[in-house]
């Protein structure tokens, strides 16, 4: 279970991303979070991870309080944890094989079975085969493709990801929805943000809105 409990987030300069937040995420729901362009989604979902740490409030997964945790906690926080960010973008100079063993090699040891997982994380999203090819030669659909294979690599129980399908032409921004979708019913929890949510709506997801930094509407699924 994910709670965050009057979440406030004030960045330097006194501005307030996140003005008081709480909501529960029960393990298995698939959220879809919408909002317009600065209202707060990305502070949001980086509070998870603890990328962010909450000015006030407090955020906890599973009972253990995030927003305090010690910085050598952070790792082990993660390891359970997929994150499709903004900002996780692939290394174009490192095969797509290289790119999504990498969260195997951050977390210290190299399981034996490693090899065996990133070609499982490819065959997951649809790139069987596919793990010597380089990231500038595939598509911006396959790339993010790439990008969630990693983020699943390590089998987290949550998948987090910030607008995965912008920049996507509609029949890939699908695939990838499909692809949310497809993990979730396998029983992972997945908190998505999107600018289109008639994307996912076909599943009827519990529906987050975000607006100004305060939950405006919480449809449960
Ligand atoms: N590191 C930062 N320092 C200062 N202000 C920030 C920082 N990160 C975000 N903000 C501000 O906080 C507000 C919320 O940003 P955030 O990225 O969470 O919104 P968002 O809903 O994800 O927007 P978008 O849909 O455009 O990605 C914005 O006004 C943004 O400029």
């Amino acid at each position: 279970m994910i709670v965050f409990d009057k979440v406030v987030k004030r960045y330097p300069g006194d501005y307030v991303a996140l003005g008081g937040v709480s909501f529960e995420i029960r393990h298995g729901e698939l959220v879809v979070l919408s909002g317009h362009s600065g209202a707060g989604k990305s502070t949001l979902l980086k509070m998870i991870p603890a990328i962010e740490r909450p000015t006030a409030g407090m955020v906890s997964i599973n009972g253990q309080d995030v927003s305090r945790l010690r910085a050598s906690a952070i790792p082990y926080l993660r390891r359970n944890l997929g994150l499709v960010l903004q900002e996780s973008r692939l290394l174009f100079d490192r095969s797509v094989f290289d790119n999504v063993m990498l969260p195997l090699r951050i977390t210290g040891h190299l399981p034996r079975d490693a090899a065996k997982r990133v070609d499982a994380a490819l065959e997951r999203v649809g790139l069987a085969g596919r793990g010597r090819e380089m990231p500038p030669g595939l598509s911006g659909g396959e790339q993010q493709r790439v990008a969630i294979a990693r983020a699943i690599v390590n089998r987290p129980s949550i998948l987090i990801a910030d607008e995965p399908t912008a920049h996507l032409d509609s029949a890939y921004a699908r695939d990838i929805a499909g692809l949310f979708k497809s993990f979730n019913e396998a029983g992972v929890t997945i908190i998505v943000s999107t600018h289109d949510e008639r994307l996912f709506s076909q599943w009827r997801p519990r529906r987050m809105v975000l607006g100004k930094g305060l939950l405006m509407r919480d449809f449960a699924a």
